[in-house]
């Protein structure tokens, strides 16, 4: 199993969550913004196209009226009826121009009296309306007939289309309005025939109940991106730096650990925990002939940290037993290709944790197994700080351990008041010698007595010893004349990272006393 996994898995829902919540003011205000907006533009393209045909259908109103008062004249005589037809032309407002017609001629006009010339009714829609883009008088400006049959005989009020193009254009607010008839279209400032310019995805379309004509408009709904870019840029801006600082404090208070015990949770996910080595020699012999495993935490912020102050709370958490377990594994992975000295000493701090949890046996096989080829032999050390009590399970654990090949050392021997009783039940293969009483060697007199003492002691049971801090020369050539079988301090060497231990043992000439 990849040992990040755990944590890549919660950085991962936490940076989902937290892009969750960097969207939130976003997702939540600009749907129903644009939705808003939609609506709204869709509310004013209806009022405008109601209003268009409100106004266009006064201006027929007028036309209606003018024509109807007209009607009964025609057929008769037009000298009669000239007079009436520019008085309608003076009085009807947007009326232009009045004609009679009998069939499909005109005979009698309000601007020349008596005429001739063709308006087919077929050009009428339903009979009634015609829109032309203009006529012999003024032919470039549009205008509108208004026609009212009776029998074969007809009155026309013309509408001036310009009245009509300023109409639409008044009601021409966001979106144009044209005003059709049959096939014929006019707009603000334009006419046309066919097809009716910038056709859009919505159209809203009035058909007059009085008059056969409609009001149309049509429009483009615009893509919602372009719109929110062009109408509300400094929302959208304030809106996603909303989001991206509410994410980002998120994801941040989410990555914050609890407490110290979540921040070694932490720290174990992320493969923070590493072990040092510290060389330890045979006195007489040239070479490195054993090491103890140091942890140490290499902490992304607070860089490389001493295990004294992380370890207690590890092993108060029980943390400490799978980040023994997992630096064990990866030093042992190097550890185990190397040309080690035969018997090399391999010592780890093991704690009281890792002796309860059940799982020591299986790793200190595994272990064991890993340095087989090499010849290392394993210690366990077991420091009198954590007091263990010895049950039967204790006892057997030992005893197996033991049988596997693997030895126990007590470490910090002669600190605590149970070293002794720990030598007389459990099967022990070692002592290390603290590092207070080999301090005190050639100043203190009362510490060098107890480091003869252990060391008749252990010489006496048959136990393998271990100095450590050894720092002057004094004090290892006192501890190699007193028989200890291995020497530690920094005299001989400092604690290292294990690839720079690995590097060195591959050079050689490791020790050069
Ligand atoms: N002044 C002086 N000090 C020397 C000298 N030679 C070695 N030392 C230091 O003495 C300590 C020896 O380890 P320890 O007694 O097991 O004491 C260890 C051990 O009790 C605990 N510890 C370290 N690694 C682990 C671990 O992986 N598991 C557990 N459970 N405890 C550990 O933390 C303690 C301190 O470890 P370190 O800081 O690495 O300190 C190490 C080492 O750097 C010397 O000549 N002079």
């Amino acid at each position: 199993m990849n040992p990040l996994q755990p944590r890549r898995r919660h950085r991962l829902s936490h940076l989902m969550f937290a892009l969750l919540v960097a969207a939130l003011p976003f997702a939540a205000t600009v749907p129903a913004l644009l939705w808003q907006e939609r609506q709204d533009l869709q509310a004013s393209v209806r009022q405008q196209v109601d209003q268009g045909l409100q106004l266009v259908d006064g201006i027929l109103d007028q036309a209606d009226e003018a024509a109807r008062i007209l009607l009964p004249l025609a057929g008769g005589s037009c000298d009669k009826a000239v007079y009436s037809l520019r008085r309608q032309v003076a009085v009807a407002p947007f009326v232009r121009s009045t004609v009679l017609l009998d069939g499909d001629n005109v005979y009698c006009s309000s601007l020349s009296g008596s005429t001739r010339w063709a308006m087919p009714a077929r050009g009428f829609v339903q009979g009634r309306m015609q829109l032309l883009s203009g006529n012999a008088v003024t032919p470039k400006v549009p205008l509108l007939y208004y026609r009212l049959n009776r029998g074969g005989d007809a009155a026309v009020a013309t509408v001036d289309g310009r009245y009509l193009q300023l109409a639409l254009q008044d009601v021409s607010d966001r979106i144009l309005v044209f005003l059709q008839v049959g096939d014929h279209w006019l707009g603000p400032r334009r006419y046309g025939e066919g097809a009716m310019p910038a056709r859009g995805q919505v159209e809203e379309i009035r058909h007059s109940s009085r008059y056969p004509f409609s009001v149309r408009s049509s429009y483009d709904v615009p893509a919602w991106h372009r719109h929110l870019w062009s109408h509300h840029a400094p929302l959208t801006v304030i809106l996603l730096l909303l989001g991206l600082s509410a994410g980002a404090t998120l994801y941040w208070l989410l990555g914050r650990p609890a407490s110290f015990t979540d921040e070694l949770r932490r720290a174990l996910a992320n493969d923070e925990f590493e072990g040092y080595l510290q060389p330890i020699v045979k006195p007489g012999l040239p070479d490195w002939r054993g090491a103890e495993v140091l942890m140490r935490w290499r902490h992304p912020r607070e860089g490389l940290i001493r295990p004294d102050l992380f370890i207690p709370r590890a092993e108060e958490s029980g943390l400490i037993v799978e980040m023994t377990r997992r630096m064990m594994d990866a030093v042992l992975a190097k550890l185990a290709k190397l040309p080690l000295a035969p018997d090399f000493h391999l010592g780890v701090n093991i704690s009281r944790a890792h002796l309860q949890e059940g799982g020591l046996y299986s790793d200190c096989r595994r272990w064991a197994g890993l340095l087989a080829e090499s010849g290392a032999v394993l210690t366990l050390e077991l420091t009198e700080r954590e007091m263990v009590a010895i049950t039967p399970e204790v006892e057997a654990l030992f005893r197996r351990l033991d049988a596997l090949g693997v030895r126990v050392a007590l470490d910090d021997f002669g600190t605590g008041h149970s070293s002794l009783v720990y030598l007389q039940q459990l099967t022990v293969g070692g002592l290390k010698i603290d590092q207070s009483f080999v301090a005190g060697i050639g100043s203190d007199g009362l510490s060098g007595h107890i480091v003869d003492s252990v060391a008749e002691l252990a010489a006496k049971l048959g136990l393998a010893t271990v100095a450590e801090g050894v720092e002057t020369a004094e004090q290892f050539d006192y501890l190699s004349r007193l028989g200890v079988n291995w020497l530690q301090g920094f005299y001989i060497a400092r604690p290292m990272p294990l690839d720079e231990f690995v590097r060195r043992v591959r050079q050689g000439g490791t020790w050069q006393r």
